[in-house]
């Protein structure tokens, strides 16, 4: 069994503004040990997806960026929203430990969302925050947050992270979709469909470990896996905000799990219903960490999920566990991609 860190979580620096521009530092590992990253080469989601408005005290104003097909709200981007509003009502020694949240009405992506924040409890240890995501006068999120003074313990343990081949021998979803584009018999629909996927500015970068299942070709078990970061630079040393864009990041193809012993169907309506998080270890979310996502159960047009964020170097990040709806409609021959 590996070896949790638990307790290095404290050997980070945390900033009381958390989309703060962070620049290296001498120790930082070969892949970031870099210069100042150049505005333009930062992550979206630190310099506009999670840098939020304030508007009053414990209220802000946050923005969108990638608005998915659905044209309802992506919901990682209102999770990760939730948690900065959050975080920025806590004090620098207090790291966020678990989220769970419910989506109870889809966002409106015409309209910005606010955040209130109601600083429920702040206890010796524990300190618990409720914030409501609201649009139209009407709550779209309610989200509860809680965060912990350090208390390191001898009890520590993980799993050990799956095996599975290195980001660095895997193609990114961008360089599959061209590879697919140039197959010779593709349909004219598949085409539209990958160039409309092609045209997504996701600000998340991606390597699925096995292309064919992670594209639904052909039935297989409800789990996948998929090297993941954020796009851009983030720097090292802002532990509240790599847990806002790791929370931004979980929600992004965790409920599709569900659908992948069922290539006979497509999704007709997908949405999640709530999403519960768990940040275990500090990480950097600009750097690949392994997605492993499994689907324990489905029923009653709804189904489980559960991820594990893993940094590259086997250490278990961050868990989460979902639960979606998901109605769907046979797959037609010429609808396949
Ligand atoms: C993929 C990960 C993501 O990021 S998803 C984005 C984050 N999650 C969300 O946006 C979900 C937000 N929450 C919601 O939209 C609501 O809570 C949901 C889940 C829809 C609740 O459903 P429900 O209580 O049925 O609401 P509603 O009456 O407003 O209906 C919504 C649409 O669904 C339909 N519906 C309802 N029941 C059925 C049924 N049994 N069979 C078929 N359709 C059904 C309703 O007609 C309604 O459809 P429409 O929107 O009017 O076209």
């Amino acid at each position: 069994m590996a070896e949790g860190k638990v307790g290095e979580i404290g050997a980070v620096n945390q900033l009381t503004d958390i989309t703060e521009s962070q620049t290296p530092t001498e120790d930082e590992s070969s892949e970031s040990s870099v210069a100042p990253c150049p505005q333009d080469l930062r992550s979206v989601l630190v310099t506009s997806v999670l840098n939020l408005e304030q508007l009053d005290i414990d209220l802000y104003r946050g923005t969108h960026h990638w608005v998915p097909s659905t044209q309802r709200l992506f919901g990682g981007q209102i999770i990760g929203q939730a948690l900065v509003a959050a975080a920025k009502s806590v004090s620098d020694n207090l790291y966020a430990h678990s989220l769970h949240c419910y989506f109870v009405r889809p966002g409106d992506p015409t309209v910005p969302v606010l955040y209130q924040v109601d600083r429920t409890r702040d206890g010796r240890s524990f300190t618990v925050r409720s914030v409501k995501a609201i649009q139209h006068g009407q709550p779209i999120l309610i989200c509860q947050a809680s965060f912990q003074v350090l208390q390191p313990s001898p009890l520590q343990h993980q799993f050990p992270m799956p095996v599975v081949p290195q980001p660095e021998d895997l193609l990114t979803v961008e360089e599959l979709i061209q590879r697919y584009l140039s197959q010779a018999d593709l349909t004219e629909s598949a085409k539209q469909g990958l160039n409309k996927l092609l045209a997504n500015e996701v600000p998340i970068e991606m390597k699925p470990i096995s292309p064919a299942h992670f594209y639904r070709f052909a039935s297989g078990e409800p789990r996948r896996l998929f090297w993941a970061r954020a796009r851009g630079y983030i720097g090292e040393g802002n532990m509240k905000l790599h847990c806002c864009v790791a929370a931004y990041v979980s929600d992004y193809a965790l409920l599709g799990t569900v659908l992948l012993p069922y290539s006979k169907y497509k999704a007709r309506f997908i949405a999640s219903l709530d999403h519960a998080m768990w940040f275990h270890s500090t990480f950097r979310s600009d750097e690949w960490m392994l997605y492993e996502c499994d689907s324990p159960w489905a029923g009653s047009s709804r189904g489980l999920v559960q991820g594990r964020l893993w940094r590259r170097d086997g250490v278990l990040a961050a868990s989460c566990s979902q639960e979606g709806v998901l109605r769907v409609k046979p797959v037609t021959e010429n609808s396949k991609l």
